[in-house]
């Protein structure tokens, strides 16, 4: 189990990361959220022991990991960028993760490029991108970690890999019971794979849910009134307007959802309607607003 004890971080002088707390159970596949530059990749190079914290603890198996690097063992951070594949030839990078990974696994390994038909025989620079990227979450897998933390995993991918690769990792959660945790901005991949969404918002955590409660406890709607939105509608401090066309407004009800739907009601709509949700609306609603990007 991965617990994230109240993790501050500072860099540069602006605090990144503000008293994180996660807790994820095994066999859980979890995906971190945030708009740009909230600290995401941070916080998930501090989980992975790369940065220290400079406040909290993020343990694994109750095994504090910045104190004790051979737990590092049972984790593997999967970074945004496959740099650190460099010039390797496969069977250079396979001696190297066998050397630093006690339970990495050579057959599997080469069993997985079989099935994803990735040819053994080449400098990995050779590779496309797509190809790149799927060696790389084949490589972390074929380690055997109880942790893996996947920092943007299918940036720039074409659909098809995309959808092996979410695949591959689904498969993999499902045969053993490991934790896979996944910063992305591709929010219809948390709404497809994922059991738990985080929310990070300008480094502390908004809100950690399952993605049913998350869908639940939020409702889409559309309403036109005879003239602008009603001010007692505007007021209330669980709806957020997320578009207004004239005088057609779509709102975003966040919990009290039939009493808010009542007062909606009340109003006299020419209008009121409920639309299909997607995590992107939720994602929009809790973590929208202005339009800097930090
Ligand atoms: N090595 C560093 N030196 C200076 N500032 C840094 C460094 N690493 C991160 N930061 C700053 O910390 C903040 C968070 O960065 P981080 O990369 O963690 O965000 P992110 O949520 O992963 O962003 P994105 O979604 O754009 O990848 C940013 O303001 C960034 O400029």
């Amino acid at each position: 189990m991965l617990r994230v004890n109240n993790i501050s971080k500072t860099i540069e002088g602006s605090q990144v990361l503000d008293h994180v707390n996660i807790t994820l159970e095994p066999g859980t596949i979890a995906g971190l959220v945030g708009r740009n530059g909230v600290g995401k990749s941070t916080l998930l190079r501090v989980i992975a022991g790369i940065l220290d914290p400079d406040e909290g603890q993020v343990l694994f198996n109750d095994t504090n990991i910045h104190q004790n690097p051979e737990i590092k063992q049972k984790i593997t951070y999967v970074p945004d960028s496959t740099e650190i594949l460099k010039s390797y030839s496969v069977k250079e990078i396979v001696k190297l993760y066998d050397a630093i990974y006690e339970d990495f696994d050579i057959v599997y390994f080469y069993s997985l490029l079989d099935r994803f038909k990735l040819p053994k025989n080449k400098k990995i620079r050779t590779y496309s991108k797509g190809m790149k990227a799927l060696f790389l979450m084949i490589l972390s897998f074929s380690t055997k970690s109880d942790l893996i933390i996947l920092d943007e995993p299918t940036n720039g991918l074409d659909p098809i890999v995309k959808r092996n690769i979410l695949q591959f990792i689904i498969e993999e959660v499902s045969e053993r019971q490991l934790c896979v945790l996944i910063s992305t901005h591709h929010l219809e991949e948390v709404e497809k794979m994922a059991d738990v969404l985080i929310m990070i918002k300008e480094g502390r955590i908004e809100s950690t849910t399952s993605i049913e409660d998350a869908k639940t406890s939020f409702r889409k709607v559309q309403v036109v009134y005879k003239h602008s939105l009603p001010e007692k509608i505007e007021q209330l401090n669980n709806v957020n307007i997320i578009n207004q066309t004239g005088r057609v407004y779509t709102l975003m009800i966040k919990g009290n959802i039939d009493a808010t739907l009542e007062k909606l009601n009340q109003e006299n709509p020419l209008l009121l309607e409920e639309l299909p949700m997607t995590l992107e609306d939720i994602f929009i609603s809790t973590l929208g607003g202005e339009s800097h990007v930090s």
